[in-house]
């Protein structure tokens, strides 16, 4: 059933057009205010959000541009006051479908509805196509020539098209949700959906219903029967993220659902039956939370059937320079810059660095080098100190990297460029004088 979401603090005009839009047969949320409105957005797909302008918390014109960003496919309209026609025309701007003026326009809010619903159904179709799109390259964006990611993307690709239960182990950030998507787009069920969720994400029962779904009436708040994850992922892929921090018990439902392809709703008698290949990863060492009762052994050894370990970054510090330009190129293009080279002490820092955010950490630390990136070269200077720090015992081959010299010789490299290496202000700046500053220059090679 299509899906709108009313966001108005007025009630009476809110109930009243939850009543009309009922009337036609769809679904209808209300809720009077901005936070509410994006709480429930984040919880259930919405077609279409119909927004007033001014609201409790914040104004549906700014709501309509966070509502695009984060949701493109729900379309909105934002109903207007009386003759006031340009926070509608800047609503449109933000991506909202259209604006109605309230009380003026009864007449025009159904047919508007059903063409934004329309619109709302083109997007789905259009972003699950690119999904698709995308997806049939997967496995070439994981991006690494060494060993040890080959040989990883090797055993994923081989168990992709099976039906095999998969464990993704290794640390934050090692690119385990990449693989697994890489893994359902290789695999048959490529066409369905892919459902992801993290276990660390939610309170027990939280996880329990978001999983299963529940009954109406199933707990305070459960106003009606609602879906849960492996209803959505029904003939596609779950992937259950962070899976060492799920509770015993509903450890103890996974396995049945493992072992029958069947679980319970939350507040429901009867079993529901489901055809979903699990992908689950976790970070943590599951036999040594088994030994602290933290996990199942039953539940390892049905989902432990087919493990893949990614490695960490510093284990393959060979491919530091490939994907240092991969997401060089990704964020200069964002950003509309033109960085072309990366200098060799850039990279001899990145191989210094321990890296324990892996992938995610490095992806970070290229965004800020761009941001910062004056030329079109990125440079020594455009890393966090302290990965220019540990390098600079390497690049300087004299000094040590916890040496007060290397602080110091950084941070008058520092001070230069920022007086375009003029040699009177960078020491009046570092308070010493110009003689000293010359023989530090000479001493440091700057
Ligand atoms: N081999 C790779 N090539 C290119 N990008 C990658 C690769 N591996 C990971 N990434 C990128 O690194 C980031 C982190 O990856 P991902 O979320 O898959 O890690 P994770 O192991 O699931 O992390 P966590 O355990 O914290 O959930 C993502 O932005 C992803 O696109």
């Amino acid at each position: 059933m299509k899906k709108v979401l009313i966001i108005d603090d007025e009630e009476k005009l809110r109930t009243l057009l939850a009543r009309i839009i009922t009337l036609e047969g769809f679904e209808v949320i209300q809720v009077a205010d901005c936070k509410t409105g994006l709480q429930k957005l984040s919880r259930q797909t919405v077609d279409v959000v119909l927004c007033d302008v001014k609201l409790p918390d914040g104004s549906g014109v700014e709501l309509s541009k966070i509502i695009k960003e984060k949701y493109p496919a729900t379309e909105i309209i934002l109903l207007t006051a009386y003759g006031n026609i340009p926070d509608g025309v800047q609503a449109i701007k933000n991506g909202a479908f259209d604006y109605i003026t309230k009380g003026d326009d009864n007449n025009r809010i159904i047919p508007l509805l059903y063409r934004a619903i329309e619109k709302a159904a083109l997007n789905n179709r259009l972003l699950k196509l690119e999904k698709q799109l995308e997806g049939k390259h997967s496995f070439d964006k994981i991006i690494g020539k060494s060993k040890p990611i080959l040989q990883a993307v090797e055993l994923a690709k081989k168990v992709a098209k099976t039906d095999t239960t998969i464990l993704l182990t290794g640390e934050t950030g090692t690119g385990k949700e990449v693989f697994a998507q890489a893994i359902h787009h290789e695999s048959n069920r490529s066409k369905e959906n892919f459902v992801a969720i993290n276990c660390s994400a939610f309170s027990k029962d939280l996880l329990e219903s978001e999983m299963f779904g529940h009954k109406a009436g199933a707990f305070t708040g459960a106003a009606k029967d609602q879906k849960g994850l492996f209803e959505e992922a029904h003939n596609g892929t779950i992937f259950l993220d962070e899976l060492g921090e799920m509770a015993l018990d509903l450890q103890a439902k996974l396995l049945r659902v493992i072992e029958s392809g069947e679980f319970i709703k939350v507040g429901e008698t009867k079993p529901t039956k489901v055809n979903v290949r699990i992908i689950a990863a976790t970070n943590r060492d599951l036999k040594q939370e088994i030994e602290h009762w933290h996990f199942r052994e039953d539940l390892f050894y049905r989902i432990s059937v087919f493990q893949i370990q990614l490695p960490a970054l510093r284990e393959r510090v060979a491919d530091l320079e490939i994907l240092a330009h991969h997401f060089t190129g990704i964020f200069a293009l964002k950003m509309n810059k033109k960085i072309t080279a990366i200098h060799a002490d850039f990279i001899t820092a990145l191989q210094q660095h321990q890296w324990n955010g892996n992938i995610r950490e490095l992806k970070n630390v290229i965004e800020r080098a761009v941001i910062l990136s004056n030329g079109n070269e990125l440079s020594l200077d455009d890393l966090p100190v302290e990965i220019q720090v540990k390098s600079s015992a390497v690049i300087g081959r004299q000094l040590s990297a916890f040496s007060m010299q290397s602080v110091e010789k950084l941070h008058i490299q520092k001070v230069l460029n920022h007086t375009g290496g003029n040699k009177a202000e960078t020491a009046r700046l570092l308070e010493i004088g110009t003689a000293t500053l010359y023989r530090k220059i000479e001493e440091y090679g700057l």
